[in-house]
């Protein structure tokens, strides 16, 4: 594991902000730490950060214990956390430079950042006139600097626009895939994390209410099969006396829990043959915003 916290807690006076968290962040993994707004997600990762001391149980980075090993793990950790720290009136590359300088990684390294980063043709643009995508590539990007194994971003994706979003996660999935680097990041909303996380933590009120793969996370979500048909009402009782259990029943639409492929035929010809007009039929995407939000509203 890169990332193993054991009981993990931490109080702001006496409100219990962590409670008990057992992460798991799996080397190569690009792990989503999802929480609505105040669940615990900046102060477990400034814990993570060493930038609040730990007050009861452990936490682990590349098996090693944080306090103890604390120079040698942060050494090889990128963080961006909250606003990332950019000077307005310098460029770019006059940013990575000072950087650069700071932590002794040669020059060299700020034009690989800036083509990672696809910063290279703004490179001479004063930082201050950079978009928000652009401010948050930039603040990867002086994260990345020092090579790191494993990069923790807090919110990398708040305030951006759709495009900034798919910027900023085809550049999360090529430091994985291209760098063999590990990635945690958290945000609020599933969305913006469901479609590159291979691993998930979902937080509220400082517990954790679930960890593991997203694949785990799917099969947690029970898919649908969603019945366009004429009138919802009468066909959903129909359905319930031949003993399809019915989940919901919509103006538009009849749902009934997805068992098989034949089912969906099944249900079909029943409504035919009884005179109603299906418009559609089929298999319902698994929807994790909706179990997302069930996780977090019923704990
Ligand atoms: N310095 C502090 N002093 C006292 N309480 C704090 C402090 N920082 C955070 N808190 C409280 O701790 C709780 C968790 O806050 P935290 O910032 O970790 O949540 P979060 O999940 O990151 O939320 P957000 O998405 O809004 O940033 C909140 O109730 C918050 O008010």
């Amino acid at each position: 594991m890169v990332i193993r916290t054991e009981g993990l807690s931490f109080n702001f006076g006496n409100q219990q902000v962590v409670k008990s968290l057992n992460l798991q962040v799996p080397e190569g993994s690009i792990y989503g730490f999802l929480g609505p707004n105040g669940a615990g997600k900046t102060t477990t990762i400034k814990l993570l950060l060493n930038l609040l001391q730990t007050q009861h149980g452990s936490i682990h980075i590349f098996e090693q214990e944080l306090q103890k090993n604390r120079i040698s793990i942060l050494s090889q950790v990128g963080a961006l956390i909250e606003q990332p720290a950019i000077y307005q009136h310098l460029s770019g590359r006059e940013n990575l430079l000072n950087r650069a300088l700071l932590l002794q990684v040669p020059a060299k390294r700020v034009d690989e950042m800036l083509n990672l980063v696809h910063l290279s043709n703004a490179a001479n643009k004063k930082a201050g006139q950079y978009s928000l995508g652009m401010k948050q590539r930039l603040g990867i990007a002086l994260a990345l600097l020092t090579d790191p194994k494993l990069l923790i971003l807090d919110e990398p994706t708040n305030g951006l626009d759709p495009n900034g979003i798919i910027e900023v996660r085809e550049l999360l999935l090529k430091l994985v895939s291209e760098h063999g680097k590990t990635v945690f990041i958290s945000s609020h909303l599933l969305a913006e994390v469901e479609r590159m996380a291979t691993h998930v933590g979902i937080i509220d009120g400082g517990q954790l209410l679930f960890q593991g793969s997203i694949t785990e996370l799917e099969a947690l979500s029970q898919p649908l099969i969603r019945i366009e048909v004429d009138n919802t009402v009468d066909a959903a009782n129909l359905l319930k006396r031949k003993n399809y259990p019915v989940a919901d029943v919509t103006d538009e639409y009849v749902y009934v829990p997805y068992t098989s492929k034949i089912q969906i035929g099944d249900i079909n010809a029943l409504l035919i043959q009884n005179g109603y007009v299906v418009f559609s039929i089929g298999k319902q995407q698994k929807d994790l915003e909706k179990l997302f939000l069930s996780i977090t509203q019923n704990a």
